[in-house]
């Protein structure tokens, strides 16, 4: 049985339907990350999974319950790290930790939760006086104080410094060895790229790819660049036919191809031919990043896709208020305009 199933998810905010249709399956002990713009409908199927929203259709089955109705015997076999927690100010980590620990019949001890979070300098700091970044790091120790068998990730690592981001990546990775489910949400598509076994696109509440970062490389068509200097005393027109299309810049070619061996065995076969040694012969294979944005698009570099809700504030009952904004995307903006200097393929 997998751990997550879902068919046909539907929630709608008044005129918008923030997940539009959603199918999504996730293998016991696999790590998913979903990805997707601004607004994209992560967050709220990711809360419909935990139990804390309600949904308008579907089916979904998370360890076997239906989240809306499992209530405790669901709640403690899971783990949730929120974008937007919100803590009791005047408490310590510690404390939190340990009131956390006393909801689960089987937690972790606290002071391994503290260790493991990196809190362990901050314990007995009152929360109010943490960074942002310590704050996030309390709601990932909240969240895997339970021993979880399925943990919900929600961009867990935002405002986390470098070291702080690897040491919640060991993290991950130690709950996944412990044979944990984990379903992530993340801006940093390296951070997907690094954790997740599978990767699921998101736009406008439909999931629009999804695979390992290999599979959505070659599903997606994104090019392969090979990358070399022209040999003194040749130019490109003594070069053989490649690829899709070449950008000169000085004598360095780049070669974008969706057939990098067959275009590989050429070029050499002609540098062989002729004598010629080709110096900085590099290959490149198309980075998540760059299936993403071919994907999205530039929804991703947008001012803010999710902007100003035409429907308002969702006004159902046990839904929590919308989560903020979020953070600006770390993915780049979109390739700058046709370079002049691209040819055509020959
Ligand atoms: N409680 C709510 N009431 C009204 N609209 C909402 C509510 N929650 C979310 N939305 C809208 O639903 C859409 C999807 O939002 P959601 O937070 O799921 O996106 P997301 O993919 O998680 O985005 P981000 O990457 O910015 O966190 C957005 O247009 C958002 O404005």
């Amino acid at each position: 049985m997998p751990a997550i199933r879902v068919r046909g998810l539907r929630k709608t905010y008044g005129e918008l339907a923030a997940v539009d249709g959603l199918d999504l399956t996730v293998e016991d002990g696999e790590v998913v990350a979903l990805l997707g713009p601004n607004g994209a409908g992560k967050t709220t199927t990711v809360e419909i999974l935990e139990g804390y929203r309600s949904r308008d259709a579907g089916t979904v089955e998370v360890l076997g319950f239906d989240p809306q109705t499992g209530g405790r015997a669901f709640r403690e076999r899971i783990g949730i790290v929120l974008q937007d927690a919100g803590f009791e100010d005047t408490f310590t980590p510690r404390e939190l930790v340990r009131l956390h620990a006393g909801y689960y019949p089987h937690p972790r001890p606290v002071a391994e939760v503290l260790t493991l979070t990196g809190l362990d300098e901050k314990a007995d700091a009152r929360v109010r006086t943490l960074s942002g970044g310590q704050r996030r790091r309390l709601d990932l120790a909240l969240g895997i104080v339970g021993g979880p068998e399925m943990l919900f990730l929600d961009e867990p690592t935002t405002g986390f410094d470098p070291s702080a981001r690897r040491r919640a990546w060991e993290l991950v990775e130690g709950l996944r060895a412990l044979g944990a489910t984990i379903l992530l949400t993340t801006h940093y598509l390296d951070e997907a790229e690094h954790l997740a076994d599978r990767v699921v696109v998101i736009d406008h509440g439909r999931v629009v790819a999804e695979g390992t970062p290999d599979e959505l490389a070659a599903t997606a068509g994104a090019a392969t660049v090979i990358s070399f200097r022209v040999p003194a005393g040749r130019t490109t027109a003594d070069l053989p036919s490649l690829g899709l299309e070449r950008r000169v810049a000085g004598s360095v070619v780049e070669v974008r191809t969706e057939t990098p061996t067959a275009d590989v065995a050429t070029l050499a076969t002609w540098a062989l031919e002729h004598g010629e040694e080709l110096e900085a012969l590099t290959l490149t294979r198309p980075s998540l990043e760059d299936v993403y944005l071919d994907l999205v698009g530039d929804e991703a570099a947008g001012p803010n896709p999710a902007g100003p809700d035409p429907a308002g504030p969702d006004p159902a009952g046990p839904d929590p208020a919308p989560a903020g904004p979020g953070p600006a995307p770390v993915v780049p903006a979109p390739p700058a305009p046709a370079d002049p200097s691209v040819e055509a393929p020959r």
